[in-house]
C-alpha cells in the first residue's frame, strides 16, 4: 500500500450561498480498505460532500486522488474512478440498458443520433463521456441478477421500475463498470428490504477487501447505525462545523 491516501479533502468547505455555509474546513483522508460511514442529521451535508468529492458541486479548499487534483486527470476520468452513485436513481430517462450504453460510452466515439444525444446527457449530468457501445454480457447484468434483477427490467423504463429495482440497478451498473476505485455511496440500500441490503452489503465488503478487485474503498451514506457498523471501518458525523471522526459507530 503507498504511503499517499488514496483520497485527500483539505479545508474543503460548501455554500448554498455566500455566507450560508453548509459545512466548512472539511479535512479527511480515504485509504486502501476503508469503508467510510458517514452519518448525520438530515440536512447535515453528507450528500453536498459526496458531490464536492466527485466535482459535481463547488466547493472552496482541495481534493485530491491518488496525489493529484480531479482535473489533471480529467473531470469525466476522474468522475469514473471516484464514483458517486446518486440516491435518486428513478428520476433518469429512458431505460437502465439505455443507461448502461451511455455509461459504458466513456471515450467511444460520440454518435449524433437524438437517442444518443440524450443518453449522453444524461451521462455528462453524471459525469461520464457519450458514446452507445454494445452492451451485451456486461458485468453489470450478472451483478443485477445477483442481487435480484429479473433480465426484462433493464428495457423497463426507470419510471416504472420499483425504488428498490431502480436503485440495484444502478448499483449494479456503477460496480460492473469497474472503473471506480472509490465509490461514494448516497444510502444506496435506503428502499431495499434487509435480505437485499444484505446482499449487497457483503458484495461491496467483499469487493473492497479483494486484492483482484479494482475497487479500493467506500464512502457510505447510511440513516442505519445497524448497517454502518455491519459494513463500516471508520465512522465520520457531519456536522455545520465540518465532520469529526469517531472510534466506534454512535448511531444516528
Ligand atoms: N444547490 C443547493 N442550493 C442551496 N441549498 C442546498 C443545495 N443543495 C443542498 N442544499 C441544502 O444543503 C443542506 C444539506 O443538504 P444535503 O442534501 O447535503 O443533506 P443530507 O445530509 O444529505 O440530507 P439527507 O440525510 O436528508 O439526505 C440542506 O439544507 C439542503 O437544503
Amino acid at each position: 500500500m503507498s504511503s499517499t491516501p488514496l483520497l485527500e479533502l483539505k479545508k474543503v468547505g460548501c455554500y448554498k450561498q455566500k455566507g450560508q455555509p453548509i459545512f466548512t474546513d472539511v479535512n479527511l483522508q480515504v485509504n486502501e480498505g476503508d469503508i467510510v460511514v458517514l452519518q448525520g442529521k438530515s440536512g447535515s451535508g453528507k450528500s453536498t460532500l459526496l458531490k464536492c468529492i466527485s466535482h459535481l458541486n463547488t466547493y472552496e479548499g482541495e481534493v485530491v486522488y491518488r496525489g493529484q487534483t480531479p482535473q489533471s486527470y480529467g473531470i469525466p476520468q476522474f468522475r469514473t474512478q471516484v464514483l458517486y452513485v446518486p440516491q435518486r436513481p428513478s428520476l433518469l430517462p429512458g431505460t437502465p440498458r439505455d443507461f448502461l450504453k451511455a455509461v459504458s460510452g466513456f471515450a467511444v466515439h460520440k454518435q449524433s443520433s437524438a437517442k444518443a444525444k440524450a443518453a449522453s446527457t444524461v451521462s455528462e449530468t453524471l459525469g461520464f463521456g457519450s458514446g452507445e457501445p454494445d452492451v451485451s454480457g456486461h458485468e453489470a447484468f450478472a451483478v443485477a441478477e445477483s442481487w435480484g434483477i429479473q433480465k426484462e427490467l433493464w428495457d423497463r423504463t426507470w419510471a416504472n421500475l420499483s425504488g428498490g429495482e431502480a436503485q440495484r440497478i444502478v448499483l449494479a451498473i456503477a460496480v460492473g463498470l469497474g472503473t471506480a476505485e472509490v465509490l461514494l455511496l448516497d444510502e444506496p440500500t435506503s428502499a431495499l428490504d434487509s435480505e437485499s441490503s444484505g446482499k449487497i452489503e457483503k458484495h461491496l465488503v467483499a469487493e473492497v477487501k479483494s486484492p483482484d478487485s479494482r475497487l479500493k474503498a467506500i464512502v457510505w451514506i447510511t440513516h442505519s447505525p445497524e448497517q454502518g457498523e455491519r459494513v463500516g471501518t471508520r465512522f465520520i458525523r457531519v456536522t455545520s462545523g465540518g465532520v469529526r471522526e469517531e472510534t466506534v459507530d454512535p448511531g444516528v
